[in-house]
């Protein structure tokens, strides 16, 4: 139906690239990528191969990937970054951030001369990559604090749960609520209630350590996930950080609205803290130990942690 010349305009007007490449990892065709928003010219890269093109490491995930798609004959679909460090050779010249692709990769039933082949189709999928991790950073991210919400906080409990349950590595739990908030709310205001809640996430940032995982976990209570972490050594965590958060709550002016002489002076957290143990059913059963601990600590006169 068409020309030879037609289906050659046909196949550079495709708007993805449409890279052919063999076995060895050498390109032996490039066709398409018209959509100059998106790709750059590659014929150079024609007769080159993939290791002259590209640093060791991203070559080798290149190479699997031919190998894959060779290896089963059937469609491969795989997502990829390309940053402009990534290129041999490019220098400064190539782009700052991280290019995405999403690869669809099919063994070809004929030979390149003599090598096994495959297509290789390239869409850019940057503004798509990106616009998942907005979702994703939304739904695992407390918008208030930036600590996680208590959806990731499930997911991680979980993970850490089955790991105790197949290693028996020590994992702490601590659960804490700031003292008074409804009165820093009715006498200071909520904006200075909201504050107070951030300034409590900042500390946590600041005073954890790096594999701790800090959640907010709803209203004023935050939980700490501490992996391997000892009762023992997570109570000394545990005060630090209730120091930590009375000493910069003192540096907050927490004046009542109406008589700006009367400073509450309540300033504190309390806070249960527990250990996965072995009777446990699931992560439910720690929760509930030190939901039982912070009330006690409540009970006890507030601004403690109950162990
Ligand atoms: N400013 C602010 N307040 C909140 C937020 N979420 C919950 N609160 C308020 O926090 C208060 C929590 O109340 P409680 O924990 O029961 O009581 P509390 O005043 O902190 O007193 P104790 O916990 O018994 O020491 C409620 O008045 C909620 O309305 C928030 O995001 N911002």
């Amino acid at each position: 139906m068409f020309s030879t010349e037609q289906q050659q305009a046909i196949f550079q007007a495709l708007p993805d690239p449409v890279f052919i490449l063999t076995r060895s990892g050498r390109y032996a065709d490039i066709l398409g990528g018209s959509d100059s928003r998106y790709y750059h010219d590659g014929s150079m890269l024609i007769g080159q191969k993939i290791e002259d093109v590209l640093i060791p490491e991203k070559a080798d995930w290149f190479m699997l990937q031919i190998e894959r798609a060779l290896a089963s004959r059937q469609l491969l679909v795989v997502e990829y970054g390309l940053a402009g460090s990534d290129v041999k050779g490019l220098g400064n010249d190539g782009p700052d951030t991280v290019i995405w692709f999403e690869g669809r990769i099919q063994a070809l039933d004929f030979t390149i001369d003599g090598e096994d082949a495959v297509v290789w189709v390239a869409s850019n999928i940057s503004a798509r990559h990106e616009l998942e991790a907005q979702l994703r950073h939304k739904s695992e991210i407390d918008e208030l604090t930036g600590l996680h919400n208590r959806r990731s906080l499930m997911v991680q409990l979980r993970n850490q749960f089955s790991l105790f349950q197949r290693y028996q590595t020590q994992t702490a739990i601590l659960l804490f609520d700031l003292d008074f908030l409804k009165t820093i709310n009715d006498s200071c205001g909520h904006l200075m209630g909201d504050r107070v809640l951030r300034l409590i996430a900042d500390c946590c940032r600041k005073h954890l350590r790096e594999q701790d995982f800090s959640a907010r976990y709803g209203g004023d209570e935050f939980v700490i996930l501490m992996p391997q972490t000892s009762v023992e050594q997570a109570e000394h965590l545990a005060q630090r950080l209730r120091l930590a958060i009375v000493s910069a709550m003192g540096s907050q002016p927490l004046h009542s609205r109406n008589n700006p002489n009367d400073a509450i002076k309540e300033r504190g957290i309390s806070g249960g803290l527990s250990q996965f143990s072995a009777g446990d059913a699931s992560f439910e059963d720690v929760i509930g130990r030190a939901d039982r601990l912070l009330y006690m600590a409540k009970q006890q006169g507030r601004n403690r942690i109950c162990v």
